[in-house]
């Protein structure tokens, strides 16, 4: 069924589990997501950011926006684990309504490169339309370094757990992202990797909300192995540990931001099939065998994070 992100995490935050939340830009890697979650009885999270919405739309935001609810809630009113869209990463006002409008079930207003002030003012206005039309929000303190499509930042400013405190009493919203010292893509630390555990403990002590980690993918050593062995180039790939990741979610982690190890995933099945392929060319055996990987590591991933079973 198709329910509002805030009762998944709400739920998340009690129990001290964390709910996985998958980017999608196409109906490949939804397809495969919802299989992994129905066989592991998981609430599930799909989230698209501006980028695959512009990409679904073909150009049109709201083409696009309409074009994930259509394809998640088709499947999601007939199967009876609770499925929530959220708009990822949404930085442009347009984005937002959107998805709003378009029927999202949370959005996430970032406004994080922006001073503090500002970034409260926003939020709150966002939290403001949003909550009036029932749709829960997550915003985010602190930067993250790290480039993917379009969420780029040139360095990572980690979050101010007093400001988190003020900021969360003052804007209402549901759900807020820390940054601890994760980045987003699949190149996350030059040397070894290090979160600040004290500041995520403090943050969730003063916020007492949900809270969402950004950049958690852990790069999957052989799944990137596999990729090379194809004919990938991911020279100095490294993610979030697994057990820095389960560290997290102990401290109050619920929601897992996950878009470059299902990335990974499929580009190492999909190079894989093709070299043992040559004589294929049907989209639904070439991009099958990418969907096949993503779906072993959303399994992976919800069995990691204590999500199966919590459907
Ligand atoms: O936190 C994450 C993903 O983290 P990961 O790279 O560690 O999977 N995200 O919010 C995903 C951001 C995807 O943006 P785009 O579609 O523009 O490339
Ligand atoms: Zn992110």
């Amino acid at each position: 069924m198709y329910v509002n992100t805030k009762d998944i995490l709400e739920k998340a935050s009690k129990e001290y589990y964390a709910v996985p939340a998958f980017n999608i830009n196409n109906m490949e890697f939804f397809h495969a997501i919802l299989e992994g979650a129905l066989e592991k009885r998981a609430p599930l999270i799909i989230e698209t950011s501006e980028g695959a919405i512009k990409y679904a739309g073909n150009g049109d935001i709201f083409k696009g926006a309409r074009y994930f609810v259509e394809l998640v809630r088709l499947f999601a009113d007939s199967v009876d684990i609770p499925i929530a869209l959220h708009l990822d990463h949404g930085k442009h006002f347009e984005y937002i309504i959107a998805a709003i409008k378009a029927g999202y079930s949370s959005v996430m207003i970032d406004a994080s490169e922006k001073p503090f002030e500002e970034n409260l003012k926003e939020t709150k206005e966002i939290v403001k339309i949003a909550h009036a039309a029932g749709v829960s929000v997550e915003a985010e303190l602190g930067q993250l370094a790290g480039v993917e499509d379009n969420v780029v930042a040139a360095e990572s400013v980690l979050v101010d757990p007093e400001q988190a405190k003020i900021f969360v009493e003052e804007t209402g919203v549901d759900f807020l992202a820390p940054a601890i010292g994760t980045s987003h893509g699949a190149f996350k630390f030059k040397g070894e990797a290090k979160l600040d555990f004290e500041r995520l403990k403090k943050v969730k002590e003063l916020t007492k909300i949900p809270l969402v980690l950004h950049g958690a993918s852990s790069v999957l050593p052989e799944y990137v192995k596999m990729a090379e062995e194809y004919g990938a180039d991911l020279g100095g790939a490294k993610g979030v540990p697994e057990d820095q990741l389960k560290k997290c979610v102990e401290l109050g982690i619920n929601k897992v931001n996950t878009d470059t190890d299902l990335r990974i995933a499929f580009i190492a099945g999909l190079r894989k099939f093709l070299k043992e392929n040559p004589k294929e060319f049907d989209p639904r055996h070439y991009l099958g065998a990418g969907k096949k990987l993503v779906k072993e590591v959303v399994m992976n991933r919800l069995e990691f994070l204590g999500a199966a079973g919590k459907a």
